[in-house]
């Protein structure tokens, strides 16, 4: 039974894929595949100067955490660039439906970069020198490798006034910039 993930080794479900399937004798065959860690270099921002990435879950009414933002600050601090995943909600059952034991699922939601920004946002003004604000130089990039991409550089003031169309939506918090970085970036730059 040659196991397969579908994707690079560069998170840990991957990696613990990897290490049950091989504690379980499992014979695993790694087939390399294209991700959004590289796909991002469309954007010109060079990968070797990124810092940890970050998730950006959906904020919920009782449930708003903001444990990405010390690493994003801590990106900044080295002049890294972030690269923030967001949210994917898919097959996520109803409240209601968990109390019947039925199973009714929530619509799929997919977080754009608006609500990324949004909330990005929302947590830069619960700390008294934010990592980043309004002004900071980001990129938004949606639907990478597709046909219909769409990459746009700008402060997260400006983005946020950017429909980027249907998902997926990830998005770049610049660190240190390059002069080669700055000219690819002017490309993508938004005219707003
Ligand atoms: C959990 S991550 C896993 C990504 C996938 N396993 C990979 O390595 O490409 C999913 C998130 O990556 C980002 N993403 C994946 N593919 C993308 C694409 N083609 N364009 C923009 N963002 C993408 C989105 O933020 C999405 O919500």
């Amino acid at each position: 039974w040659p196991l397969q993930p579908r994707k690079i080794l560069r998170a840990t479900t991957h990696t613990d894929l990897v290490v049950r399937a091989k504690k379980m004798g499992v014979e695993v065959k790694i087939v390399h595949n294209a991700s959004v860690m590289n796909a991002v270099g469309i954007c010109g921002l060079q990968l070797y100067r990124y810092g940890e990435t970050v998730s950006i879950p959906f904020f919920t009414d009782t449930w708003r955490p903001d444990s990405f933002y010390e690493k994003i600050r801590e990106n900044r601090n080295l002049g890294l660039h972030t690269l923030c995943l967001l949210d994917i909600r898919v097959k996520e059952p109803t409240l209601e439906s968990l109390c019947r034991g039925r199973k009714d699922y929530e619509p799929p939601r997919y977080m754009t970069i608006n609500t990324a920004i949004e909330q990005l946002l929302e947590i830069a003004q619960t700390r008294e020198e934010s990592a980043y604000t309004e002004d900071t130089e980001c990129v938004g990039l949606a639907r990478i490798g597709s046909e219909d991409q769409m990459v746009v550089a700008g402060t997260m003031k400006q983005l946020l006034l950017i429909d980027f169309g249907a998902p997926l939506h990830c998005l770049v918090i610049t660190g240190k910039t390059h002069p080669l970085e700055e000219e690819m970036l002017d490309f993508y730059r938004c005219r707003t």
